[in-house]
């Protein structure tokens, strides 16, 4: 029988993987070579380093990681240790989009009358473009992997830092061509403008924290939202003190999003194997109804902290900061993690009887119904 070694952490974890194998869970923070030695898969979220350190001499054949990020991964040693590998691409993409927008709602920003920066722009960076250009608003993109034809408004790095809200989502690389480790550094924070949002929901590395945090000491008109931190899961209290927002590495961690990533590799492991499976399915509920004003924007913006507040996220971060044990209690955040749905999950519904045409726009690009109790207002041209 197969034997799989896989994160506690990795939801539906037997439902998905006991039809093809016996599944051992392990802490993905602390495996060890022993407990993967005698394993012929290893599935693991981003918290887990694999390369020679954990895999030398091991059984393992397939390594499958549920999640988007791959810098935990060396996909150069698995390739000549003839070890197979997957990734989930792209699986919980729509979740970090829905952060940003959340995390604006949360700060009391205006997103709907801001000009956007995007730096990384694949599948969540290039998820939040789309939906920003579909909305109308300005944003230009820094992506030094794509050209005029994947995207039509690419700009130099500093003017992408220029515009109100610069959202970064690129992958942490350490080396070639363009790596990003520490891309944003004390010279680039220096490029934000007056009053503006820097996001990060990549990864810590690709922002100096060490920079950052000074910055933001000499810069109190900037806000800051991190989800994502140099050092994780023992990040610098002092940094963590200094952001608007912070959240322990969430962004992503919608349920659809984190079964997305168990159900990706279940299919390639399925695919790697030569079986044809179909898999489970999964148990998400249908549509809540939100009871909430959409007679303008700002009640719209509202209306999403009622889906997903950001500021609960933060505020369990502080609360673990006072309590001494910042790393154990980041950790523990994320294993404790409530189910989070996606817009898609919900319908607006609630107090007044329309609804002004450019809301409802906005809440259909963004993915939210708008219950039928509502009458569109057709706005005199
Ligand atoms: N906070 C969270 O919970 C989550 C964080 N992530 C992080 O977000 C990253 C991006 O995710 P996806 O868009 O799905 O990945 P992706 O692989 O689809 O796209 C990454 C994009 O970044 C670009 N890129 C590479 N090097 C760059 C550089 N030096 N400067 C600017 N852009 C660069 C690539 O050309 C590509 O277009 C992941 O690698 C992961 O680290 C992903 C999911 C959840
Ligand atoms: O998919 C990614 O990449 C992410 O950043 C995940 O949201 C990280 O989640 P964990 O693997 O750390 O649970």
């Amino acid at each position: 029988m197969l034997n799989i070694v896989a994160d506690e952490n990795i939801p539906g974890l037997e439902t998905w993987f006991a039809p093809l194998g016996r599944v051992t869970r392990v802490n993905g923070r602390t495996v060890t070579p022993g407990q993967v030695r005698d394993a012929d898969v290893l599935l693991v979220r981003s918290v887990t380093p694999v390369g020679a350190d954990l895999l030398e001499g091991s059984a393992v054949r397939f390594v499958g990681t549920c999640t988007i990020g791959t810098d935990h991964v060396d996909i150069d040693w698995l390739q000549r240790a003839g070890i197979a590998f997957s990734a989930a691409p792209g699986c919980n993409a729509r979740s970090v989009m829905e952060y940003v927008f959340c995390a604006l709602a949360a700060l009391d920003v205006p997103w709907w009358d801001k000009s956007f920066g995007i730096v990384g722009c694949g599948n969540v960076g290039g998820r939040l473009y789309r939906t920003l250009r579909a909305l109308g608003l300005e944003c230009v993109v820094y992506d030094p992997w794509l050209g005029p034809e994947d995207c039509a408004d690419l700009a130099p790095l500093e003017q992408v830092l220029q515009q109100q809200v610069v959202c970064l989502h690129a992958p942490l690389v350490r080396g070639g061509l363009h790596p990003s480790l520490h891309m944003i550094g004390e010279r680039e924070l220096a490029m934000l403008g007056h009053g503006s949002v820097l996001l990060n929901a990549g990864r810590g590395g690709v922002v100096d924290n060490h920079a950052l945090s000074d910055f933001i000491s000499a810069r109190p008109d900037i806000e800051v939202v991190l989800d994502v931190w140099e050092g994780e899961p023992s990040i610098d209290p002092g940094l963590l003190a200094k952001v608007s927002l912070g959240t322990p590495h969430i962004a992503g961690y919608s349920y659809d999003g984190k079964l997305a990533g168990t159900e990706l590799i279940y299919h390639a492991l399925a695919d790697y194997l030569g079986q044809s499976a179909s898999g489970p399915g999964n148990d998400i509920q249908d549509k809540t109804v939100i009871d909430c004003d959409l007679g303008s924007l700002k009640g719209l913006s509202g209306a999403l902290l009622q889906i997903y507040d950001p500021r609960r996220d933060d505020e369990a971060l502080r609360h673990v900061a006072l309590g001494g044990d910042l790393g154990g209690g980041f950790d523990r955040l994320r294993r404790e993690y409530p189910r989070r749905l996606e817009f898609n999950h919900f319908r607006l519904s609630g107090h007044g009887s329309v609804v002004p045409r450019e809301v409802a726009r906005v809440a259909d690009v963004l993915g939210l119904e708008v219950g039928a109790a509502f009458a569109v207002k057709q706005e005199r041209k």
